[in-house]
């Protein structure tokens, strides 16, 4: 378990992390999101006693990372995929990282065989291609087999199915009981990798729920409707306080009706006399929700249309928030 207590940081005038609490339990996956500058490389740089805090402190299972005796055997991170020594090969990379933590020197096959990487283990670090690099840092914070796990931006430059094999591992890890904590700005893949959710903007946490409460947020979750009545469910719906989405390219008998439940809106129909020929969820992304959570915490953005006619809603109004 990882705890944050009251954490803060400050460089000079900017504060990077501001009073941040919560705890990052084992057992799952906790994605780290927001957006460019938030402070979730503070953070982790903070956990793993690369910076201090100006206030607060950071807990691994209860101690601060620099009153551990041996890090690695207890955190595992990759943080920079470019940290080894250009001229070190990988093992030699990895042997340094292990006698200094007193892990046995068998553990360097291993993990180097985990990662795919066995073949050019003894090529220099500084001819690995971006992907490889990645690939080693995995294998760095694999190394002590640790009960935490902090990984920032773990797919950036992999290929689909370095990607897909990383997605395995971070799941793998956790499924084993482990405490996993996760940033990466591909919101796919966060859907399909994390259990629970931090998101941060301007150094403030916004979100500490699990990916599912954050997609049942959304103002885009909706349900189409399809009838041969279109006009009369349309005005029984709008009678009823609903809203009913106006779409140029909804198919004649098509409606998308925001902020209702599957069983409200059936019920109506049948009252009103209505033939159903479609009734179905339309589940919003956890882009569309995200967009939405951190609207007002963009720091370093351009003004962009949010994706998938997420800008065609009045924000939050048919949210269950
Ligand atoms: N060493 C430093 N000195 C001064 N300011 C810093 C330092 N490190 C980070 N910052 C500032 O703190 C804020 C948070 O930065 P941080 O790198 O933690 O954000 P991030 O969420 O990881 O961003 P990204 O998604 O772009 O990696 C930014 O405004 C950054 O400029």
């Amino acid at each position: 378990m990882i705890t944050l207590d009251r954490l803060t940081k400050r460089y000079g005038e900017k504060t990077a992390v501001s009073d941040f609490s919560l705890q990052i339990r084992p057992g799952r996956v906790t994605g780290f999101l927001g957006p460019n500058g938030a402070g979730k490389s503070t953070t982790m740089r903070l956990i793993t006693g690369l910076d201090t805090p100006t206030g607060g402190r950071a807990l691994i299972d209860g101690t601060p990372y620099a009153q551990l005796s041996h890090p690695l055997r207890e955190v595992g991170a990759l943080l920079d995929a470019r940290a080894g020594h250009p001229g070190r090969s990988a093992r030699g990379h990895l042997l340094g990282m292990a006698r200094s933590n007193g892990i046995p020197a068998g553990r360097v096959r291993e993990v180097l065989e985990t990662v795919g990487l066995a073949e050019v283990a003894g090529r220099r670090i500084g001819t690995f291609s971006l992907g490889m690099g990645q690939r080693l840092g995995i294998a760095a914070a694999l190394l002590g087999d640790p009960r935490v796990l902090l990984f920032d931006e773990p797919v950036n430059g992999l290929d689909p199915d370095g990607v897909r094999w990383v997605r395995e591992l971070i799941r793998s890890l956790a499924s084993e009981g482990r405490t996993v904590f996760v940033s990466s700005h591909l919101m796919s893949e966060m859907q399909d990798t994390a259990d629970h959710l931090v998101v941060i903007g301007r150094g403030r946490i916004l979100v500490d729920e699990p990916v599912e409460t954050v997609i049942a947020g959304s103002s885009r979750n909706a349900l189409r409707v399809r009838t041969p009545e279109p006009a009369l469910l349309r005005a029984e719906l709008r009678a009823a306080g609903l809203t009913v989405e106006e779409r140029p390219e909804a198919a004649p008998d098509e409606l998308i009706v925001l902020g209702a439940g599957l069983e409200e809106v059936g019920a109506l129909a049948f009252r009103s006399g209505v033939p159903l020929h479609e009734l179905s969820l339309r589940r919003a992304s956890l882009e569309q929700a995200y967009m939405e959570l951190t609207a007002g915490s963009v720091e370093y953005g351009v003004a962009a249309p949010a994706p998938d006619g997420a800008d065609d809603v009045v924000r939050g109004k048919a949210g269950t928030r």
